[in-house]
């Protein structure tokens, strides 16, 4: 099949090099140039595992990128995949997706033979409910098209994670076709076929309305971070009652009804999409007339966890005029990306109290030192713990679990754990932030 993309970032290049993979011919659109050359060229213009392989087996080939949207009047169907931030209150800015959707009906509408079928504009960008209806649909229109005749719209909204987004992308737990017309089930189906052909088990379709999957994807994030919105509220009851939460966690998990993912409990979520999704859907709602209450304060615990983390370190260390590591940047393991990275609290917190910060990600670094131009950045960890007063853990990054004698050449060795990674216990001051 031919496919396009519209938005070549963390979903649309991991989603464009896996069809690619699968055997269609896909071509990206985006308004980065350098993004664009990146993938011609067979680089991946973002840090994902397995991306590197893939981009640099069918970019240029059967994988391209394109700033020109003329270029989806080639496909049968084309996929938004275009940023869905916040506005400053919290509520969803359409501005990209409503530009794109513009941009693809300017595309369509100006074909010198228009296909016989309706061209399917696909959202798989996180929207609120009847977005794709009531704000994209009129935007592609808008050049003259006539939806059901010239365009079908549809969602397909995407639950790949940053860090494992290929493996995810591969091997779904579902997919979600959401649609009003059987046309635009059915090329979804034909898309999505070899990928359920290729993948180590069965992948349900859940065929739904479009409204229905553009909710299905608010409750997964918003259920997933209310879950450990949960397990931080146990587990920091846990910690004033001195009990293991990571045991309590373990013990609950074998419950099927509970289920034993995303209960490590810590110093909260961040990336691109809980925090933002969960505002989104909850000033949504609000403007419906409905206050979503547990929602509210999954993300009011969320805030405190980094204060909770801080406050621990000031029981141990008057960290004014200290230097104080902060180990892990990137809002989880396995990824460059710091949106909404829970290290930023932290810093925000340290810098407050006067600390000497000095930081280290193994990859996120570079694109923190543009947040954070003035502190200072080591190349290791153990760099970043020598002559330390405290350390700080943000991120789960496996290296730290070896960190041993690294801690010996710090100042003081009060080490403050945010997500239960670091072994070494003997000859440190270690405070676990939930157990
Ligand atoms: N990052 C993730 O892991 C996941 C993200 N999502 C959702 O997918 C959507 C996209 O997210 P990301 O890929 O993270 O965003 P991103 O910011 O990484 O990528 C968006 C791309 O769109 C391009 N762009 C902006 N305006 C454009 C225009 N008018 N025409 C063409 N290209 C344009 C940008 O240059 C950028 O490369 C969001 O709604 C997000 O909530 C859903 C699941 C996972
Ligand atoms: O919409 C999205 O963008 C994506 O958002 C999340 O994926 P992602 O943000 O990439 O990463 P997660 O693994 O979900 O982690 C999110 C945050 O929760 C934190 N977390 C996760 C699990 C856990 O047990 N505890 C915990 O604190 C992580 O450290 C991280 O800060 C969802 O898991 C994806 O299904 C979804 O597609």
């Amino acid at each position: 099949m031919n496919v396009s993309i519209v938005g070549s970032g963390y979903v649309g290049t991991t989603v464009a090099a896996c069809l690619a993979d699968l055997g269609h011919e896909v071509v990206t659109i985006d308004i980065d140039e350098d993004i664009v050359d990146a993938v011609n060229n067979g680089e991946s213009p973002i840090h994902e595992p397995g991306l590197d392989e893939l981009v640099a087996e069918h970019g240029g080939g059967r994988l391209r990128a394109s700033t020109d949207y003329d270029e989806i009047l080639d496909t049968e169907l084309t996929m938004l995949a275009l940023p869905t931030p916040s506005n400053d209150d919290g509520s969803i800015d359409l501005q990209f997706m409503e530009a794109g959707a513009a941009s693809v009906g300017e595309a369509l509408a100006g074909a010198e033979n228009a296909a016989d079928d309706p061209h399917l504009v696909v959202t798989k960008s996180t929207v609120v409910p009847n977005t794709t209806e009531e704000r994209l649909a009129p935007r592609i229109a808008e050049a003259g098209l006539e939806r059901g005749t010239d365009f079908l719209v549809a969602s397909n909204p995407e639950f790949q994670r940053e860090g494992t987004a290929v493996a995810d992308f591969l091997n779904p737990d579902k997919l979600v076709f959401g649609t009003d017309d059987d046309r635009a089930t059915a090329t979804l189906h034909d898309l999505y076929a070899p990928l359920r052909e290729a993948a180590d088990g069965d992948v349900p379709v859940v065929e739904t309305g479009i409204a229905e999957a553009e909710m299905i994807k608010y409750a997964n994030n918003t259920f997933l971070a209310t879950k450990i919105s949960l397990i931080n509220d146990i587990g920091n009851i846990c910690k004033e009652f001195g009990v293991d939460a990571y045991e309590v966690a373990d013990a609950i998990g074998l419950d099927d009804r509970i289920g034993e993912q995303f209960l490590r409990s810590g110093v909260g979520w961040g990336g691109s999409c809980f925090p933002k999704d969960t505002d989104a859907i909850i000033a949504a709602a609000r403007e419906q007339g409905y206050d979503p209450a547990v929602l509210s304060a999954a993300v009011e615990l969320n805030d405190e966890q980094p204060k909770r983390l801080l406050s621990l370190l000031d029981d141990h260390v008057d960290v004014s005029g200290k230097r104080v590591a902060v180990l892990g940047l990137a809002f989880k393991p396995g990824t460059d990306d710091i949106r909404n990275t829970r290290a930023v609290p932290v810093i925000d917190g340290l810098q407050e109290r006067g600390a000497e910060i000095v930081a280290y990600d193994p990859v996120a670094t570079e694109n923190m030192r543009e947040r954070y131009p003035d502190i200072e950045y080591a190349d290791s960890a153990g760099a970043a713990l020598a002559d330390a007063s405290g350390a700080v853990v943000v991120t789960d990054w496996d290296e730290f679990a070896a960190l041993d004698t690294e801690f010996d050449d710090m100042a003081a060795p009060v080490v403050v754990d945010g997500r239960r990674i670091i072994e070494r216990r003997d000859g440190i001051t270690y405070e676990g932030l939930t157990w």
